[in-house]
């Protein structure tokens, strides 16, 4: 059986929309040669003959280093600008290698679609091997990262009513206004040095999670504590962890297959067991409270890791695996994020006056962010979507391998080949968005009263095109509490704070690390609102 995305090859004047169609009635059953059948004229034609980079750059793994310097102008942070370049030579479909095996690239959200709704129950990326080298070598249990099938469904599975139900998230909301009130203090100091700024998003990013798994404040904000030895070395494991881990998706990084002393798989180890080792300071003392039987306990969830414990059944080393993934997946995405989102609002500041008109009316000059306001922040959320569109948050989106042999862009691509999904383009175009180019948050506003452009409800805008968070049962576990901490930090940003920066800063030069990220720091200047 095979399903269809785009079909380039479909006759002249048959449309995408019926070739799709099309396409969905064969995944129900009708084999592949019947489809060929019912499309006469289109010619599904074999992988082999895919469009990609040729010679020596078809060897696995030599292909893969001899697409970065020094045998191309990219470094493995410019992957993002790699693959336009290839996308730019090569069309909207085509295969490189990314290290052993063939990856497949399209910008096509009709790909995206019939990838995503043909997932099946088990949605399956290419899975970070370096981790899962990590937990094997160290026999710890797999990590979501590391794992796929029945045993990646049972830790989702115990994990999802947790992290993806709103009210566990919305518990969280008081404390998240105290990390972002610390986080505001801080950003007033106008000694702070571009990097210093940069390194405060992260630790606004890492406090805020921190708060979430393990309930209590770790010190990244507060000024006397923030800079001590531990809490650096700390910051400094997991943005290790995380560029190792993209390095080694990349290709870029494979001795650590063979031997443990290898120098890269030691570091990242290392910072590994820092990180485990930190996680379980703050993870011993709730589970001294959960073994207690003289405490009362509210019949609401009281917190994220006391709920995995006791309602969630899990072991301490499952639960320790989650920790990990969480605070390596929730800290580097949600600070680069909030920088782009704060450049946007500096670059766009018609786009600033209104969102921070919006945090006076309904939150006010001082106050806390309650649930009912939050819900009802719906500009400000709408300039955070329509940044992640503009910058959006990976070199290239999600990454799916298939369970099911597809054809995309008139090629057949086998069963188990590795397809990223390139979201970063698609968001940016024409084809799905008017005007890509420009930010324009009120294109994501419904019909409430808000003054709504007519692009709104723009049949372009196709569900797929966009998708920062993946999709489906596999999407981003962290996607609730990255945007609240989004929503809350910039709220109160913009409460107390107006964001300027230097009109020479127009037209960003990302890297991603693996978030995105601009190429240098950039000088903010953040001023005190007139009350
Ligand atoms: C703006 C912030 C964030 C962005 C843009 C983002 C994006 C993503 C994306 C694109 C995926 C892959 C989804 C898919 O394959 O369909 C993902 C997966 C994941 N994210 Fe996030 N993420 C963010 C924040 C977070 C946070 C705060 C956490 C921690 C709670 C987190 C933890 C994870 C985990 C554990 C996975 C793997 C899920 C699985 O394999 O089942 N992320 N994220």
């Amino acid at each position: 059986m095979i399903i269809m995305g785009t079909a380039r090859h479909v006759p002249a004047n048959g449309s995408l929309v019926t070739t799709y169609l099309l396409a969905r009635c064969f995944c129900d059953g009708v084999s592949a040669a019947k489809s060929r059948e019912v499309l006469p004229t289109s010619k599904v034609l074999p992988m082999r003959l895919m469009p990609g980079p040729s010679g020596l750059m078809k060897l696995p793994y030599i292909g893969t280093a001899l697409m970065f310097a020094p045998f191309s102008r990219h470094s493995p942070e410019n992957f993002g600008a790699l693959v336009a370049d290839l996308h730019e030579k090569y069309g909207p479909v085509f295969k490189s290698r990314l290290g052993k095996d063939y990856s497949v690239h399209t910008d096509n959200a009709e790909d995206a679609e019939a990838i995503f709704r043909n997932e099946g129950a088990f949605p399956l990326r290419r899975l970070m091997t370096l981790s899962k080298v990590f937990r094997e070598r160290n026999g710890l249990p797999p990590a979501l990262g590391t794992v796929s099938g029945p045993a990646w469904q049972e830790l989702r599975s115990a994990i999802n009513p947790l992290l993806m139900k709103p009210s566990v998230c919305i518990h969280y909301l008081p404390a998240q206004n105290h990390v972002a009130d610390d986080f505001v203090n801080q950003l007033q100091n106008p000694t702070l040095s571009p990097d210093a700024q940069s390194e405060l998003l992260f630790k606004f990013a890492l406090e805020s999670i921190g708060v979430v798994c393990f309930n209590q404040r770790l010190g990244f904000l507060d000024p006397t504590t923030c800079d001590s030895p531990d809490r650096l070395e700390l910051l400094h494991a997991l943005k290790l962890c995380l560029k190792s881990i993209f390095l080694a998706m990349l290709g870029m990084e494979r001795r650590y297959l063979r031997t443990a002393d290898d120098a890269f798989y030691r570091s990242y180890e290392n910072a590994m067991k820092l990180i485990r080792q930190r996680a379980m300071i703050y993870v011993r003392k709730i589970v001294q409270d959960v073994n207690r039987t003289d405490l009362e306990r509210p019949a609401q969830e009281s917190n994220l890791l006391e709920s995995m414990l006791t309602k969630g059944n899990l072991q301490m080393e499952k639960v320790l695996a989650i920790i990990d993934s969480m605070l390596i997946g929730g800290t580097d995405s949600t600070a680069r994020n909030m920088t782009l989102l704060i450049y946007n609002l500096a670059m766009n500041p018609e786009a600033q006056e209104r969102a921070a008109k919006e945090v006076h009316e309904l939150v006010g000059l001082n106050d806390p962010i309650t649930p009912e306001a939050l819900a009802k922040l719906v500009y400000l959320k709408a300039c955070v979507k329509e940044s992640m569109r503009i910058n959006f948050p990976l070199a290239n989106g999600t990454e799916r391998s298939l369970n099911i042999d597809t054809v995309i862009g008139g090629y057949l691509v086998p069963k188990g080949t590795s397809v990223i999904m390139s979201s970063s383009r698609s968001s940016l175009d024409a084809r799905y968005f008017s005007e890509p180019k420009k930010f324009l948050p009120e294109r994501w506003l419904r019909r409430e009263g808000e003054v709504v452009r007519q692009d709104s409800e723009d049949k372009k805008c196709h569900p797929f095109a966009y998708l920062p968070f993946g999709h489906g049962a596999r999407g981003c576990i962290g996607r609730r509490f990255a945007e609240m901490e989004i929503y809350v930090g910039t709220a109160k940003l913009l409460q107390k704070l107006k964001i300027t920066v230097d009109p020479k800063y127009e037209g960003l030069k990302p890297i991603y690390t693996p978030f995105i990220t601009p190429e240098k720091p950039i000088p903010f200047i953040f001023t005190a609102r007139q009350r």
